[in-house]
């Protein structure tokens, strides 16, 4: 099934039309990957491991905090294919579920993050004592991985896989990442681990993919996730993609209000883009991976270069201070993206890119509808200070003319 083209997709159509293509896209997230041949999927593979890692000269997609942290040198991992289809279980939605999610972790404030000293036998431990786990952070309950029936390989990450599961106890179909012990060790990853699980599992939104917990054994680390039935929007959208505006808005909101709930807890999550997005069922989409996440608690600004290239923030870019804007800056390059199927200052080089970002360089095609163009400039402002804030952006024209096709 191919979807109309962005082109097609503005104000220019009628609301009919524009109704069909909303439930042709709506059809398609909410029934599984399973229509796009094998072929299609190579080709998604290839497409996908070269365009967001041509940039980096085989750096992976990301920016590391300095040339010298370790992780710089990590050859890039090829991503699993859209492999989220689970035949093996008929799983229920989370929000139909009749089970409730295993009880694994208790995790307390968020006040705690900054160890000095991260050791990931602290965290993760241990051999000795697995089965009683507490960490100054948090407590874990006695869990291993027989708890859980594995099922389909969903996907493969830098450090580790990901699987469809399905707690024995309970019946509760979830998401299990497994990663080696020693390769969260190797990259001295482990204060990013402790920070990604404490802040992913602190967190409440319907927008953001819940964390339940995570328990380990000797050789690896398990993390447990809301299942996201219909995987990363990334590939959504290199699948049937470009959006148009209804989806596009709707997506954007969604987004929008998941970093409002964020930034409202001084969380800045510094990576977003549409492969940490998941897509669920209703056409929900949440966030996810935490990774660089950061508490910055007194709303101070910060330094740390990280993200993703194309989504990087000119202040970013150039090594000033910043804050959680830098978060609403690649909201609207997300934007961009949703509504023309790349992103808008992509370049054959880093350093074009950067030009580019740096003096905020976007074509808007004539087909973009006006409303959209306005959203765009008026997030993606050099000056932090200028940019729209969520809560207008929630309530930009755009947004609100297309709500009510949601
Ligand atoms: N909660 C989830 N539900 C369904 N699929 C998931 C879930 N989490 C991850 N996946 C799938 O597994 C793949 C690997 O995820 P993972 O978080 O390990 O790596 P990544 O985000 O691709 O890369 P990185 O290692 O940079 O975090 C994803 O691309 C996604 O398709």
């Amino acid at each position: 099934m191919s979807l109309p083209h962005r082109s097609n997709s503005s104000y220019q159509l009628n609301k009919k039309e524009t109704l069909n293509q909303h439930k042709a896209v709506l059809s398609i997230i909410s029934t599984s990957n399973s229509r796009i041949s094998p072929s299609k999927r190579r080709n998604l593979k290839n497409t996908l491991n070269s365009r967001r890692y041509s940039k980096l000269s085989g750096s992976p997609n990301k920016v590391y905090i300095s040339s010298s942290s370790p992780a710089a040198s990590l050859s890039p991992v090829k991503r699993d294919l859209i492999n989220n289809l689970y035949n093996n279980y008929k799983i229920p939605s989370r929000e139909s579920s009749p089970v409730k999610p295993p009880q694994i972790t208790s995790i307390n404030t968020l006040g705690t993050v900054h160890h000095e000293k991260s050791n990931i036998n602290n965290v993760v431990d241990t051999t000795k004592s697995s089965h009683s786990l507490t960490s100054p952070t948090m407590k874990i309950k006695s869990m291993n991985k027989d708890d859980f029936e594995f099922g389909l390989k969903l996907g493969k990450g830098k450090f580790g896989k990901v699987y469809c599961v399905k707690e024995k106890k309970s019946g509760f179909i979830c998401a299990l990442k497994a990663m080696n012990k020693k390769d969260i060790e190797h990259y001295r990853l482990e204060r990013q681990f402790i920070r990604e699980v404490e802040i992913q599992a602190s967190l409440n939104h319907p927008n953001i993919a819940k964390l339940y917990g995570y328990f380990h054994d000797e050789k690896r680390v398990y993390m447990i996730m809301e299942y996201m039935p219909h995987g990363e929007l990334y590939k959504l959208l290199e699948s049937h993609g470009p959006f148009n505006d209804i989806i596009a808005s709707s997506f954007v909101y969604q987004i929008a209000d998941a970093l409002d709930y964020l930034h409202q807890r001084r969380i800045i999550h510094r990576d977003i883009k549409p492969e940490n997005i998941l897509i669920g069922p209703n056409n929900q989409i949440k966030l996810t991976d935490f990774g660089w996440s950061i508490i910055n608690p007194y709303g101070t600004r910060r330094k740390t270069l990280c993200g993703t290239i194309d989504y990087l923030s000119p202040e970013l870019i150039t090594s000033k201070e910043y804050d959680q804007t830098v978060d609403v800056w690649a909201l609207g390059v997300l934007m961009y993206e949703l509504l023309m199927g790349s992103p808008p200052f992509e370049e054959s080089t880093k350093e074009m890119t950067y030009k580019r970002i740096m003096k905020v360089d976007i074509e808007f095609p004539q087909t973009m509808s006006l409303d959209a163009q306005n959203l765009i400039k008026r997030i993606l402002s050099t000056d932090p200070r200028s940019r729209l804030s969520l809560r207008d952006i929630k309530r930009h024209p755009w947004i609100l003319r297309n709500k009510e096709f949601w």
